[in-house]
């Protein structure tokens, strides 16, 4: 099925219910809540170690909730929890989370091969599709090129494009852009606006406030595990609405009493 094939389907392609995940007495997702629905790019902002990761490796499956739910809806299947989704599912999403995908004895456009052949696709479209994402990226320069001789910028968007390689109806990038150059932000951002219009549901996450929100439908500001606020794309001062969300709930929460044995 293709992306554009989805993006007549209005549910949630991703929901995130009252999601908890701690690692050990390190409480990383508080009760996040979050959706991504088909043909929108959802942004998640927030300071050092608010959970951004967290959540993402939650909604990809890597992790499984200690409570609330993560449940993917893609085709073939009515929601399934992440962490128990079939094979199937996953030919349908793409991700750039943690180190780009990459095989560094391979050159770059069989990876990107490699990357697609992993996702499910035949031989033959495996390698058209690498040609044209390859191309879309401008990593033709470098096609040829063994993967572990690329600059960090162009091994991001060698990871972009295996992440998007078998054109996912759900795409997952955590700070898609750190490595890239000016040109290289502007690349991407018209090509997750592409990703969009051909009915792809994106959640990113990023530090650049400017940047999301050339980009992004909708933001959520995410703040010690929760999402704490919604900040409009089209606002003016968004740093400050960001501040004075993250700021509120640092109040409430030296309101709040702390737990009996635990400091606040
Ligand atoms: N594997 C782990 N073991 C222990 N603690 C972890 C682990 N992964 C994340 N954490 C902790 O969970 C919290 C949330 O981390 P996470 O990486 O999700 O934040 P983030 O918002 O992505 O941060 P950054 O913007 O710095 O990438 C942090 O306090 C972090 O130290």
């Amino acid at each position: 099925m293709s992306a554009t094939a989805a993006a007549t389907a209005t549910d949630p392609l991703l929901r995130l219910t009252q999601v908890r995940r701690s690692f050990g007495d390190e409480r990383a997702l508080d009760g996040l809540d979050l959706t991504v629905a088909p043909g929108e790019i959802h942004a998640v902002v927030g300071l050092n170690g608010a959970g951004k990761s967290t959540l993402m490796r939650v909604a990809l499956g890597m992790l499984r909730p200690d409570a609330g739910t993560a449940h993917l809806r893609l085709p073939g299947t009515g929601d399934v929890p992440a962490w128990r989704a079939p094979a199937g599912v996953w030919a349908h999403v793409g991700h750039l989370v943690e180190a780009p995908f990459a095989y560094p004895e391979l050159t770059v456009r069989e990876t990107v091969v490699a990357a697609a052949r992993l996702h499910g696709m035949p031989r033959d479209p495996a390698r058209s599709a690498a040609q044209r994402v390859v191309h879309d990226l401008e990593l033709d320069h470098w096609a040829d090129r063994g993967a572990r001789t690329l600059s960090m910028g162009n091994r991001q968007r060698l990871g972009l494009a295996c992440a998007a390689v078998h054109e996912p109806l759900l795409l997952v990038l955590d700070e898609p852009t750190t490595a890239l150059d000016p040109a290289g932000v502007v690349l991407v951002r018209t090509w997750l606006r592409e990703r969009r219009s051909a009915g792809t549901g994106v959640l990113v996450s990023s530090h650049h406030l400017d940047e999301v929100a050339r980009i992004a439908d909708r933001i959520t500001v995410v703040h010690r595990g929760r999402a704490v606020g919604h900040l409009a794309p089209d606002g003016t001062d968004l740093e400050r609405q960001f501040f004075a969300m993250v700021y509120a709930t640092e109040q409430a929460r030296t309101r709040r009493p702390a737990p009996s044995g635990r400091s606040a």
